[in-house]
């Protein structure tokens, strides 16, 4: 028999109101267990909330109950809003033990709302964004998958895949007698035509994929040239040392911006030269495999002075190089041949320019890429090997072997929308959603 488990849905903390969440078969005795007969479906009902066994009450509570299976999971469930206070919700989760119901684990709604039929993997996948999401361009993508952009997507992929098996199955059946001319190559040619559909999509410069897990930008350049001052005032707060001391910053410092709606984490780093202190040393070691890491370097050099070599060897596609410090001299026009973008971070001129720079930057890398954009390396497997057994269909040369590549192809696409096979994958995918959803 199934567990009833319970979970606060809402944040942790001290709140006005606490969101208790119950699901499973023993929701209706649990409610009735606390809060006496159950309220008409789907209505707010306010009522007193008792212990079941010391009948102490624990709070006065807007009640909500849900029958299934037109509820988020499809079991019976129900929702407590309580007086947001720790001792109240530990109080009641307490009596809701007392009732017969457990803690959930994290994902545990959304694994049984999948498990019920209520929503395919993608759409599961779409909520734990959805959650996530700290940009408005990753709660768009993220809302997209969630109502089913990614499953319409690949379950019309899926029913297309069938369609041929039925017909190459037809081939092999009927083998010996008079079937329409060409029906085999039909079968070649229209997956050859969904194997295209499917490497367009695959061909997204990974977009959808970071969006979804923001992008890393490095600042990287000699001591003094004003990394942190430049990461400062992205950031418009003091988070990185500033000093005439060469050699300030050692650990890499982080913050995160929204950049036009990318989520972007920018990395403040240690200055680039021969150090002789050991944890100099080891902060230029971290600077550059930060750099080496990152989506994006901003290269810097000082415009009063001579570009250093250590810093040089940094300038090559694809990076942006900026020439700080232009209020105590004019930034040169190439450095290692690339017109460098000037900047004060003193005065903050060019600050408007080079953020704009930035936005255009990480969304030419990240971003929407399409109505329903791929946003998983799980996905990105999948479809993969999905589109190497329609390849198959090119060179095969009996109907059996192509059928059972046509049957490879529809199990790829089958796990990634949960339809087969999925045991395996929905530890992965459930566990990485926090407890109450
Ligand atoms: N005049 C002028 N001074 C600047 C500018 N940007 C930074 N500085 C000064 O340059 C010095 C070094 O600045 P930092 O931001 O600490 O330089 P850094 O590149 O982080 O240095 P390290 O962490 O030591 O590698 C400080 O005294 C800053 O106030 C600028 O645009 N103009
Ligand atoms: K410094
Ligand atoms: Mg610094």
């Amino acid at each position: 028999m199934t567990d009833t488990i319970f979970a606060l849905a809402s944040g942790a903390g001290r709140a006005a109101v606490a969101v208790l969440r119950l699901s499973g078969p023993g929701t209706a005795a649990a409610l009735a267990a606390l809060a006496g007969a159950l309220p008409a479906p789907r209505h707010a009902s306010l009522r007193r909330l008792r212990h079941p066994q010391t009948a102490e009450v624990l709070d006065r509570a807007l009640v909500l109950w849900f029958p299934g299976p037109a509820s988020y999971t499809g079991e019976d469930s129900a929702e407590l809003q309580l007086h947001g206070g720790p001792a109240v919700i530990a109080g009641v989760a307490e009596a809701l033990v007392a009732a017969g119901a457990r803690p959930a684990e994290p994902g545990e709604f959304t694994r049984r709302a999948f498990l019920n039929g209520r929503l395919d993997l993608t759409s599961a996948e779409g909520i734990a964004d959805l959650i996530a999401a700290e940009t408005a361009a990753q709660r768009r993508q993220a809302l997209r998958q969630a109502e089913g952009a990614l499953a319409t997507l690949y379950g019309g992929w899926a029913t297309r895949i069938t369609a041929l098996l039925a017909r190459q199955e037809a081939f092999i059946e009927f083998e010996d007698e008079d079937l329409p001319a060409g029906l085999d190559d039909a079968v070649a040619t229209a997956a050859a035509a969904l194997r295209a559909e499917i490497a367009a999509h695959l061909a997204d410069s990974n977009r959808g994929e970071r969006l979804r897990e923001g992008l890393l930008v490095a600042i990287l350049g000699a001591p003094n040239a004003g990394k942190s001052s430049l990461l400062n005032a992205l950031a418009g707060r003091e988070a990185a040392i500033v000093s005439a001391r060469a050699g300030t910053t050692r650990d890499v410092v982080e913050v995160r911006l929204d950049l036009a709606g990318v989520p972007v984490t920018l990395a403040d780093t240690a200055g680039l030269r021969e150090a002789a202190d050991e944890i100099e040393v080891e902060g230029i070691r971290r600077a550059r495999r930060r750099a080496e890491e990152a989506d994006l370097v901003l290269t810097v050099f000082a415009a009063d002075q001579a570009p250093d070599a250590e810093t040089l060897a940094w300038v090559k596609p694809g990076v942006l190089v900026l020439a700080n410090k232009t209020d105590l001299a004019p930034a040169p026009a190439s450095i290692g041949g690339i017109a460098p973008l000037p900047v004060s971070a003193r005065t903050g001129d060019g600050l408007a320019a080079l953020r704009a720079r930035l936005a255009e930057e990480t969304t030419a890398r990240a971003g929407l890429a399409a109505e329903a954009p791929l946003t998983r390396p799980r996905h990105r497997a999948a479809l993969t090997e999905a589109a190497g057994w329609l390849a198959e269909l090119d060179t095969a040369p009996l109907p059996e072997l192509r059928a059972e590549a046509l049957r490879a192809a529809l199990r790829a696409i089958g796990r990634i929308t949960g339809r087969v096979g999925v045991e395996a994958v929905l530890d992965a995918v459930f566990g990485e959603f926090c407890i109450g959803k």
